[in-house]
Order: structure tokens, then C-alpha cells, then sequence
């Protein structure tokens, strides 16, 4: 159960997982506070607790449940987005400003449509649609909405849904009638073929979506799932046959945005000629991700973090990527790209502005992205120097062969693209001056994770220096935030092993999700596709934050395709290329996953 409304509004929640029906209303006081009403709660919740979150203040509210009727009530400004958490399901409520934007939630006079250009596609198939059936099956979709497809592949109705239907999953815990909820949702998908620089063809969907759209206030979201170099005519025919008259028109834009400041900045041009920077909503899955989501969480919301939060405490801060297994089938895509431009400059780098900002005046969207936009811009432009670059080979182990990345037929031979980088970056303010910023991705390795890795400095003057020997790294304190997989916080601390001896050992305060949590943790796109059609931009990325990372990053791979630089080659199956450790040990440094 996760619905969403608006104040000065009541609504009914029906929940079939509960079992169970109650209503909920907001309405606006005199001294500009929301009230929160339930009411008509089932008799078996009376005496329960209702927790009302106020997630600015951090106020938390719990009130007990003693009647049926209006049950409880409570209090917020006026302006903020208060939770409620009843039976550990979040209601989110949405704050007056955003009531507009969330029309068709829960109302019968707007309607929602989603419209994935690209949908016969890998990205499509492997997340975008699986993604929206999720959403769905956690009610969190508006009541009319409608999926479309559209592709130039020709396909009907019915076998887009079939296509569709391969794509979908139900969830590990398997809760019931979850095959009933696919039927559901596949006659909600509807395609058009299409060429995507047609607009007679875009007024032919135009006529579709405004056929299921019935007569209601019409809101469309395109998700841009096409290569870049089609989505200029993709959003000139959206925007100038099938947009909405009357309601609201977003695009989705996947990356990459650009492949350096000249092109990033030609592309935003581009779109900016068909639409306004707030219809525009340019998506890094890795903002979206459970973790990083809870960075600011972890560091604004518990005393102990943010006072180690700088320079003076924080020796450097690792964000590492790894993926075990090569560009396979997408080695066309990547050998124009590279690593750097595929990972560092856009998921490692958005990872590093949050974890840096300084704390934003609010938790809106504008509020976060200047903080972002601030730290990027303090950063000092990489150098050459400070990168290390390598390639993955072939490799034989087990009597199987792993092929080498210039094996695959849609890399052109010889390839210098690398597919491995690591490089140290640096924040030029007072908080963080000195400090390096290690980040590190690579394909093909021997392992898929990513994490960042916050080592603090040596304890001053440490009595116990003697009982660890000379390995002063082991005994430092280090703060490790797994994004994926196996999803955990954990903090290595110096430990005495229990005994009558004085033996110190490093061991883990570990919060680990899989057992903390019995919830599962939503796939990113999940949230960014709901933050998408409710307005919500905190975690999109805004074309100022584009260009400061493009301008970051481009001098040094100008440099390095003038210097025709060569890759270090490692096995496929690896831990990479040495060139990384002499980048960390340049700052007397090393990478914290050397011990995993
Ligand atoms: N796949 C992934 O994991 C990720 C993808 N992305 C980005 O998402 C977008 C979509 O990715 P993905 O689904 O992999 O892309 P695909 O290569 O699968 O292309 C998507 C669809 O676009 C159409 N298309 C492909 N090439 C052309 C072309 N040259 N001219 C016109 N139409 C074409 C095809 O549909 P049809 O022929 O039916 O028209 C295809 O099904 C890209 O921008 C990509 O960079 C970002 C992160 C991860
Ligand atoms: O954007 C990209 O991300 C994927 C990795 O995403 P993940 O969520 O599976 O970690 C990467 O494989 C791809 O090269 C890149 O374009």
C-alpha cells in the first residue's frame, strides 16, 4: 500500500494485502499546519500505534489509535511532505505546492500515460517495463494510466504485450495474485510503430493516447529509451504532435548526455529548443539507487557522521565499480564512450557530490542540486596524472576461455577504449581540501559490486599501535557503504578479541539489509520512474550539474585520445591493472577492497 494525495483532500485507502479499508484527510489550519485525520480504521487497529514522519524536522509523531471513528490526528507545517507508517506501509502525502503535479493519482479527471520511445529495446525490456509492472503491483501508478510502446519494429497490441509480459517478474516474496496483476497491467500496454524523426507518425499516437486518455486532463512522460543521436528528432515530433494541451509533458533522457562539454552542451541545446529544463529529466540509475539515496540520510540524520564529515577526520574516499563480466553486446555503444564517460564522470561523480555537498537548505530538489552543483564546481579539473587506464584481455581459467574486450565484433580492432579507470580527484574548499577522491570502475573484473569506501585517519598518539603491529592501515577506522549487491552499511572498528590476553582484531558494526530489512529493495528505476511522474526532480540531474562534470572530465579525455595513450591490459577475470595501486599509493594510499 503506497498511495499518494494531496491536502485539503480525503481519500479511501483499500488495502486487499491488509485486508482492510480506512480514509485519510488532510485539510490546512488557520496557523498553516496540515491535519492529518484517519478515520472508519477497522476495529482491529484500534489501539495501535500511527506514526506520523515529519522527514525536514525529523519530527516523529505516533498516535494511538482509540476509536474507529476519527481516530487520530495530527499536526505539520504546512509546506512539507509528512509520511504516515501504519503496519510498516509508508502513505506518502504530498505537500500543496506539488498537489498540481500529482494530479491523477487519485482523482477521475486526469489520466497518465507513459510512453517508452525505444520499446522494442535492451534497456526497455530489461528495466523500464519491469520497473513500471512493479510499480503497479505496489499500487503507486495514478488510477487512468496507460503504457505505450512505440518503435519503428512492427508489432500489434497483443504481441507488444506478449513482449512485454517475457520482461516482467514477479517479486522474490511472491505475494498472491501477482499473475492476476500482470493481466491487469498488460491490458493497460498499448504500441505504436513508428519512425522516431516522423511527426505524422507521433499525431498517430497522439490520437492513441488521447483515445485512452478518454476526455481526462492528459499528463505524459516520454522516456527516451533510444541512442543519442535520435533524441533531438524524437522530441521535436513528441513535443510538436504529442504533447499534452492540457496537462503536463515530461521527458525522460537517458544517458549518455553528450560524450564531452561541446556535444553535452549541443544536446541540451537541442532539447531545450522543444521543451523547458523542467520538462526535462535526465536520469542516472545511480541516484535512484536504495543507498545512495540513503547517503544524506546517514549523514544528516545521526550526530555521529557529520561532524567526521571533512578533512580533518576523513583521510580519502573511495567509490568503486565493478562489474564481472565484459561490454558483451554492447561493445558497439562502449568502444564510443569509454569507461570514464560510461561510470566516472556521471554515476562515481553524481556518488561524490551528494557525499560531499554541504548540507542543503531543504531537502527540494533545487535546494540539493545547487549543493551539488556548488561542491562540483569546487573540485579541481582532473589530470592526466591522476588517472590510470587499462583493458581487459583474454583470459583462460577453468578450461574456459574469457574473450578479450577487442574480441567482440562491433569493437573495432586495435581499440585503445578503456575499460578500466581509476583516478583521483580533489575538492578545492575548506572542507575537504586535500583529501583525495579515489574512484575506480572496471569491466570484466573478478567481481560485481559497487561501494564507496570512507577511511578515516590514523587515531593520534593510539596506545594500542603495538597490538597491531605495523599494518597501521588494517587498524584505521573505515566506514564502508555497499550499494550493491548484498546491500549493507558496516564500520570497521579496532576490537579487543575476547581473552585474557590484549589482542586487538578489526571487526565490523554491520548493518546489513537482507537481515535488517524483510522489505525488498526497489530497483532504482522503480523511483525514478514514480520521482518522474510525480514531478519530483531531487534525483534527476540539472543541465548546470551536466556541464561542471562535463568540464571536469573533458580536458583530460581530450588529452588522453591527443596522446593516443595506451590501456594497461589486464586478464578478464581480474582485479585489474597495477597502474590503479601506484595511483593510490602515489597518495600513500590503498584501495580499501584489496582486503575483500
Ligand atoms: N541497455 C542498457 O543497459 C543501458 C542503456 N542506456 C541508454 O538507454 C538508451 C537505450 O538503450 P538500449 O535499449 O540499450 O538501446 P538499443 O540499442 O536496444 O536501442 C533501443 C531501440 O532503439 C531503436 N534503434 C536502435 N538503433 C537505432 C538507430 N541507429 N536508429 C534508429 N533507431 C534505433 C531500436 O528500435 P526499433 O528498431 O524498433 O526502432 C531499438 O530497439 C540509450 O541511450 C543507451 O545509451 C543507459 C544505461 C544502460
Ligand atoms: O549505466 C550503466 O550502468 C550499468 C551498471 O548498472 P547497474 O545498476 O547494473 O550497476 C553498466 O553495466 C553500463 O555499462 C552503464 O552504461
Amino acid at each position: 500500500m503506497s498511495t499518494l494525495y494531496s491536502p485539503n483532500c480525503s481519500f479511501s485507502v483499500n488495502d486487499s494485502r491488509l485486508a482492510t479499508s480506512f480514509s485519510i484527510s488532510s485539510s490546512e489550519s488557520q496557523d498553516s499546519q496540515q491535519r492529518i485525520t484517519v478515520s472508519s480504521l477497522p476495529k482491529r487497529f484500534h489501539r495501535q500505534n500511527l506514526y506520523l514522519h515529519s522527514p525536514r524536522n525529523q519530527r516523529r509523531n505516533a498516535v494511538r489509535m482509540e476509536k474507529g471513528e476519527v481516530a487520530a490526528t495530527a499536526s505539520f507545517p504546512a509546506n512539507e511532505t509528512p509520511m504516515t507508517r501504519f503496519k510498516d506501509e509508508l502513505l506518502k502525502i504530498k505537500s500543496s505546492e506539488e498537489c498540481k503535479d500529482v494530479a491523477g493519482f487519485d482523482n477521475e479527471e486526469s489520466a497518465v500515460t507513459i510512453t517508452v520511445v525505444g520499446a522494442s529495446g535492451d534497456l526497455a525490456k530489461k528495466k523500464i517495463f519491469p520497473a513500471l509492472f512493479h510499480l503497479y503491483y505496489e499500487d503507486c501508478l495514478p488510477k487512468h494510466f496507460t503504457v505505450f510502446g512505440y518503435a519503428r519494429s512492427k508489432m500489434t497490441d497483443e504481441e507488444f504485450r506478449n513482449m512485454v509480459s517475457k520482461t516482467l517478474t514477479c517479486r522474490i516474496d511472491k505475494r498472491e495474485n501477482c499473475s492476476e496483476k500482470m493481466d491487469e497491467f498488460l491490458r493497460r500496454c498499448f504500441y505504436h510503430s513508428g519512425q522516431y524523426d516522423s511527426e505524422e507518425n507521433f499525431v498517430e499516437l497522439d490520437k492513441k493516447l488521447r483515445e485512452q486518455e478518454g476526455g481526462r486532463i492528459s499528463n505524459r512522460l516520454y522516456y527516451l529509451s533510444i541512442p543519442p543521436n535520435i533524441f533531438i528528432d524524437a522530441v521535436r515530433c513528441a513535443s510538436s504532435s504529442a504533447s499534452s494541451v492540457n496537462g503536463w509533458t515530461r521527458v525522460i533522457v537517458e544517458k549518455p548526455f553528450g560524450r564531452d562539454s561541446e556535444s553535452s552542451a549541443a544536446l541540451t541545446r537541442g532539447l531545450k529548443q522543444y521543451l523547458e529544463e523542467d520538462q526535462i529529466f535526465r536520469i542516472d540509475h545511480y541516484l535512484g539507487k536504495e543507498l545512495v539515496e540513503n547517503l544524506s540520510v546517514l549523514r544528516f540524520s545521526n550526530l555521529i557522521f557529520e561532524p567526521l564529515w571533512s578533512r580533518q577526520y576523513i583521510r580519502n574516499v573511495q567509490l568503486i565499480f565493478s562489474e564481472d563480466f565484459g561490454t558483451e553486446g554492447r561493445g558497439g555503444y562502449f568502444d564510443h564512450y569509454g569507461i570514464i564517460r560510461d561510470i566516472l564522470q556521471n554515476h562515481l561523480l553524481q556518488i561524490l557530490a551528494i557525499f560531499a555537498m554541504e548540507t542543503p537548505v531543504s531537502l527540494k530538489a533545487e535546494d540539493i542540486r545547487n549543493e551539488k552543483v556548488k561542491v562540483l564546481r569546487s573540485m579541481k579539473p582532473l589530470l592526466l596524472e591522476n588517472v590510470a587506464i587499462g583493458q581487459y584481455k583474454s583470459h583462460t581459467r577453468g578450461g574456459i576461455t574469457y574473450p578479450a574486450y577487442t574480441d567482440d565484433k562491433t569493437v573495432p580492432k586495435g581499440s585503445r577504449t578503456p575499460t578500466f579507470a581509476a583516478a583521483a580527484l580533489f575538492i578545492d574548499n575548506a572542507r575537504w581540501d586535500g583529501v583525495p577522491f579515489l574512484m575506480k570502475a572496471g569491466k570484466a573484473l573478478h567481481t560485481k559490486r559497487a561501494e564507496i569506501r570512507v577511511q578515516f585517519r590514523h587515531v593520534p598518539g593510539n596506545l594500542y599501535n603495538k597490538s597491531f603491529g605495523t599494518d597501521l592501515d588494517q587498524a584505521t577506522n573505515e566506514l564502508v557503504i555497499r550499494l550493491q549487491p548484498d546491500e549493507a552499511i558496516y564500520l570497521k572498528i579496532n576490537n579487543k578479541v575476547p581473552g585474557l590476553g590484549m589482542r586487538l582484531d578489526n571487526s565490523h558494526l554491520n548493518l546489513h539489509y537482507a537481515a535488517r530489512y524483510s522489505k525488498e529493495i526497489p530497483d532504482a528505476y522503480e523511483r525514478l520512474l514514480l520521482d518522474a511522474i510525480e514531478g519530483e526532480r531531487r534525483l534527476f540531474i540539472r543541465s548546470d550539474e551536466l556541464d561542471v562534470a562535463w568540464e571536469l572530465f573533458t580536458p583530460v579525455l581530450k588529452e588522453m585520445e591527443e596522446k593516443k595513450i595506451i590501456p594497461e591490459y589486464y586478464p578478464y577475470g581480474s582485479r585489474g591493472p597495477v597502474g590503479a595501486h601506484y595511483l593510490a599509493a602515489k597518495y600513500n594510499l590503498r584501495w580499501g577492497d584489496m582486503y575483500v
